[in-house]
């Protein structure tokens, strides 16, 4: 029997709804969440996504704003924006779209923005609530795999997750995540020796690579979970994972599209973010 699908577009549009709810609740109280969006250069799929999450915002409730500035803008003038959004009390989340023009130091960049309107949870502080357990922002696309899983009714505790990638933005926290969850946990990377051996021991396989194919039918266990973080172009230019769809759907037991899996969840959550930011504030 094929996999079941998970419809991150679906899931996307229930917690947009929940957002929009406990929005209307705060700004009763008289607080206007708020997120201010930072685009450096004319990265057109930046472009693209920046748009999205302003739209989301505005959809929901929240208030969002974007900042436009050309791919020359030096990085000390970033900073200093960073600065006057920090001070600003109206403002509660703010985003860096990345990637960044190369002459600019992301790390630098993500450090300036306070860990308390640090909605995309790449702060070294948010990092570091992760692994300690302690409240923070998770960064959004590794929560909205999770938040897939959890909407499936997929009980982690002592499962065997393999994510395979380990950048600082989704392999490394999806990891400590599925751990929090009590899953026991394979991290595995470029210089992974037998990949598949891994994989065919999971029970959930999240793929986090950037590149096609990595993930293929014998590489999975049937009736697993296979999470697809990949968002590439095939030869057509066609939006693609990292998971070889079409074989892998004969034997998972649940597996997310690209596009409408993973995408949709990383722009929900960071809605879901944003408010907690707010509320945070607020309290
Ligand atoms: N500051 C950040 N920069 C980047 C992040 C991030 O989380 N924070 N993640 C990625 C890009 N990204 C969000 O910014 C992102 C990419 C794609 C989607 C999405 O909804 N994809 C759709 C397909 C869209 C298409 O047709 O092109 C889908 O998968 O269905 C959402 C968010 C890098 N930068």
């Amino acid at each position: 029997m094929p996999a079941q699908l998970i419809d991150g577009n679906a899931l996307a549009k229930k917690i947009r709804a929940e957002v929009a709810g406990r929005t209307r609740a705060l700004k009763a109280r008289g607080v206007q969440p708020c997120l201010a969006i930072i685009l450096v250069g004319e990265d057109p799929a930046s472009q693209v996504y920046t748009k999205h999450k302003v739209n989301d915002s505005t959809e929901t409730g929240l208030k969002a704003t974007l900042e436009t500035y050309p791919a020359d803008l030096s990085e000390e003038k970033l900073l200093a924006r960073i600065r006057e959004l920090n001070a600003d009390k109206s403002v509660h989340g703010i985003l860096v779209q990345l990637p960044l023009p190369r002459h600019m130091d992301s790390g630098k960049v993500i450090e300036a923005i306070s860990p308390a309107k640090d909605v995309d949870g790449f702060h070294v502080a948010s990092a570091g609530a992760l692994v300690t357990g302690q409240p923070g922002f998770w960064p959004c696309t590794p929560y909205g795999c999770l938040k897939m899983l959890e909407d499936i009714g997929y009980d982690l505790r002592g499962k065997h997750a393999v994510v395979i990638g380990r950048s600082n933005i989704v392999g490394k926290p999806m990891a400590l995540m599925l751990l929090q969850k009590n899953a026991t946990v394979t991290i595995c990377h470029s210089a992974t020796k037998d990949l598949a051996a891994h994989t065919r021991q999971a029970d959930v396989v999240v793929a986090a690579v950037g590149k096609r194919n990595v993930l293929t039918a014998d590489m999975v266990k049937p009736g697993a979970v296979v999470i697809d973080v990949g968002m590439n172009r095939n030869e057509a230019g066609k939006l693609c994972g990292d998971v070889d769809f079409e074989g892998v759907k004969e034997v998972a037991g649940w597996i997310t599209p690209v596009p409408g899996g993973v995408g949709p969840m990383t722009r929900a959550m960071l809605l879901v973010n944003t408010l907690e930011a707010a509320e945070r504030a607020a309290a």
